[in-house]
C-alpha cells in the first residue's frame, strides 16, 4: 500500500500579482513548486506525486521537477480545473488502486516541515480516515452579513460595509493548513458528492476536509506548524524567505524531528 501526495500548483496567484503563476515564482532560487515538492518527497513517507499544473503548462512544471535532485519520487503532471477543486479531483482521477493514502497539499504553502507530512500520514495511518493540521487562531474572529441600509445623511458613517451577525468562541477555532491526508477511498466519494453539489465554480469548497465533513464524516486536527504559512500576497513572500534559509525545516530523515 501507497501514499500519494497530490500538491495542487494549477493556480494563477492573482493576489500575488506576478508575471508567471504563483507556483514558479521563485524564493531562493527555486519555484515554489519545487520547495514543496522537495519537503514532501524528503519526508521519506510519500512514494510518489501528482501535481497539478496551469493548463498548458505541464511540461514546464515536469521540467522544473525532474531538474531538480531531492524530488526523489516519481512525478506525475496533470493539467489543473478552473477551481482548487476541480484541479484535486483531476489528480485523484490519476491515483491508482494502491494509494490507500492520499495527501493534498498546496505549492502556496512551499515550506512545510517534513516532520508535519509525516504526522499527518501516521495519524491516517492509526485510522483517522480525514486528518488536517491545525493552528489556533490569534485574532478574534466574527462573522458578518450584507450592510444594514445606510443611516440618514449625517448620521453616522458613511460607508458600513457589513454588519456582525456574531463572535466564534475563539478557543475552539483553528485555522486550517496542508497537508490534509485521506483515506483514499473516502476522498474520491468525498469529491464524487462535492462536484455534483457545487455545479457552479463559486460554490467549489476551498480545502478538500471540508468535502468529507459535508458527507458527515470525521476530520480529526493535528499540530499545524507556522512553517507551512500559505504565499498568498507579496508580504507573504518575505516571511517565505525566512523559511526558505532555515535548515530546520527542510526534509530531514523519516522519523526525525525537523
Ligand atoms: N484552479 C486552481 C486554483 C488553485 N490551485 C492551487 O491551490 C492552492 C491554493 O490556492 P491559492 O493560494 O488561492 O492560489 P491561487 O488560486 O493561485 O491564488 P489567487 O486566488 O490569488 O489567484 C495553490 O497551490 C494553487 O496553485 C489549483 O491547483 N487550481
Ligand atoms: C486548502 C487551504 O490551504 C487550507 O487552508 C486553503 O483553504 C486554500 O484556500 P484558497 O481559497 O485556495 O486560497
Amino acid at each position: 500500500m501507497t501514499t500519494l501526495a497530490i500538491l495542487t500548483a494549477a493556480g494563477s496567484g492573482t493576489r500575488l500579482g506576478r508575471d508567471v503563476p504563483k507556483a514558479l515564482v521563485e524564493v531562493d532560487g527555486l519555484p515554489l513548486v519545487v520547495h514543496a515538492a522537495r519537503r514532501l518527497a524528503g519526508s521519506g513517507v510519500v512514494d510518489a506525486l501528482v501535481v497539478t499544473s496551469p493548463p498548458g503548462m505541464a511540461g514546464l512544471v515536469a521540467g522544473v521537477l525532474a531538474d531538480d535532485p531531492l524530488v526523489g519520487v516519481p512525478v506525475r503532471v496533470v493539467d489543473g480545473g478552473a477551481t482548487r477543486q476541480a484541479s484535486v479531483a483531476a489528480a485523484l482521477a490519476v491515483a491508482g488502486p494502491d494509494d490507500d493514502v492520499v495527501l493534498v497539499h498546496d505549492a502556496a504553502r512551499p515550506f512545510a516541515p517534513a516532520a508535519l507530512v509525516r504526522r499527518v500520514v501516521a495519524a491516517v495511518r492509526a485510522g483517522h480516515r480525514a486528518v488536517v493540521p491545525g493552528v489556533p487562531v490569534v485574532d478574534t474572529i466574527k462573522s458578518v452579513s450584507a450592510a444594514l441600509p445606510a443611516p440618514a445623511a449625517g448620521h453616522g458613517p458613511a460607508s458600513a460595509v457589513e454588519t456582525v451577525t456574531g463572535t466564534p468562541e475563539r478557543a475552539v477555532l483553528r485555522a486550517v493548513q496542508t497537508p490534509q491526508g485521506f483515506d483514499r477511498a473516502l476522498l474520491a466519494r468525498a469529491h464524487a458528492e462535492g462536484a455534483a453539489r457545487a455545479g457552479a465554480d463559486h460554490l467549489a469548497a476551498t480545502d478538500d476536509a471540508g468535502l468529507v465533513e459535508a458527507l458527515g464524516e470525521p476530520v480529526v486536527v493535528v499540530p499545524g506548524d507556522e512553517a507551512a504559512l500559505k504565499i498568498t500576497t507579496e508580504r507573504d513572500m518575505h516571511l517565505a524567505a525566512l523559511y526558505a534559509g532555515d535548515a530546520h525545516h527542510a526534509a530531514v530523515a523519516p522519523g526525525g524531528e525537523r
